[in-house]
């Protein structure tokens, strides 16, 4: 099938490539020249803008676009004006499934289609397929599904589930038409609400193994932080590299973030280069949202969300007000910044199980 493509990044151009190996043909635009030479020269029809590309499509055409989520908006608008009743536009980023509902209401007078699919499989999704969730009138999900089982894992990506027999379905090959416009992001924003959960539970987890030598280090500051209650408990080094490493092999928490993170540490066990400072691009905040305008207790997703605020220090002022009323109601003095000594009353303190010893005791 012909299909054009808007945006050519990381996502966008291995989808191009996927698509082609498979025979499709794509006619392929981006605003870098570059990436739509690139991408030519590989066999995409290459377009100078958003006219040419739809000019090069044959009706009834179909458009999908790989672009910033802050950017969709603006090009739907453009690309919906350029096409005809029957086309079909794909928006196929991150896009809050709000905007998708409100597309699809302002488009459905011109009669284009507007079809949301929510995208997931990042920079390995040439290789391993994306899995892909739709949103969209039926009409429209069908004429695209052949792409859509090209761009798809496929059926040999994973076991079959026990129990299930017969023709392998679209949620077996990789991809579901969730339901009407919106839909599919809707379904993608709590998968990546998810995302936030698992990582977070890895990460929390990860970093309780890096600290199992608490109780060597005790021994060594025990003269300036308060001392841990049982040290004797907390004698491990643990190479959590290695056990990263480990828990991909048969155990219940084994998963492709895992087997990332295992990666990850295995090229750079202490994480150089890295500040820690997680960025969150809005999946998590609307699952949030969505939790929270429908009475859904989501308390692991929600902690795992704020959890990024406080990595970018949007904690910074709540932690100074604690330090203020601490002092105000004791007199606890902070340690100063830096203080390697810091680490370890913090860590004292967070547990509840001491605190330093420069501070008095009355409260
Ligand atoms: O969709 C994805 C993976 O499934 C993207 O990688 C996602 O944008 C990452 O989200 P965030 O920037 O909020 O961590």
């Amino acid at each position: 099938m012909q299909l054009g493509m808007v945006g050519l990044g990381r996502m966008g151009g291995n989808i191009v490539r996927r698509l082609m190996r498979d025979g499709h043909e794509c006619v392929v635009y981006d605003v870098s020249a570059d990436a739509v030479a690139g991408l030519a020269s590989e066999g995409a029809v290459g377009a100078s803008s958003l006219a040419d590309l739809v000019s090069k499509l044959e009706a009834p055409r179909a458009v999908w676009l790989m672009i910033p989520a802050g950017l969709t908006g603006k090009v739907v608008d453009e690309v919906a004006a350029l096409l005809e009743p029957g086309d079909i536009v794909i928006d196929g980023g991150n896009s809050n499934y709000r905007d998708d509902v409100r597309r699809a209401a302002a488009l459905q007078s011109t009669g284009v289609h507007y079809v949301d699919v929510g995208t997931s499989g990042g920079v390995f999704g040439l290789e391993r397929g994306y899995c892909l969730m739709v949103g969209g009138p039926d009409e429209a999900f069908r004429r695209i599904e052949p792409v859509l089982r090209t761009i798809a894992p496929g059926g040999g990506a994973v076991e079959r589930t026990p129990g299930r027999s017969g023709d392998l379905a679209p949620e077996e090959l990789g991809y579901l038409h969730c339901g009407p416009s919106g839909a599919g992001h809707f379904v993608k924003m709590v998968h990546n609400g998810i995302e936030y959960g698992v990582m977070a539970a890895l990460a929390e987890g990860l970093n309780i193994l890096e600290h199992a030598d608490a109780g060597v280090q005790e021994a060594e500051h025990s003269a300036e932080v308060a001392p841990l209650e049982e040290p004797e408990f907390y004698q491990f080094t643990i190479d959590t590299p290695k056990v990263a490493e480990l828990w991909r092999r048969g155990s219940v928490i084994s998963s492709w973030l895992l087997d990332l993170t295992a990666a990850a540490l295995h090229g750079n066990p202490t994480l150089d280069g890295l500040a820690g400072r997680v960025s969150d691009s809005g999946e998590g905040r609307w699952t949030v949202k969505a939790a929270v305008d429908t009475g859904v207790p989501a308390p692991v997703l929600a902690a795992s969300l704020f959890e990024r605020f406080a990595s970018r220090d949007e904690d910074h002022f709540a932690n100074q007000v604690l330090s203020a009323m601490r002092l105000q109601f004791g007199g606890h003095q902070e340690l100063p910044a830096g203080d390697v000594l810091e680490a370890g009353a913090r860590k004292a303190e967070s547990s509840g199980r001491g605190q330093s010893r420069t501070a008095d005791d009355g409260s």
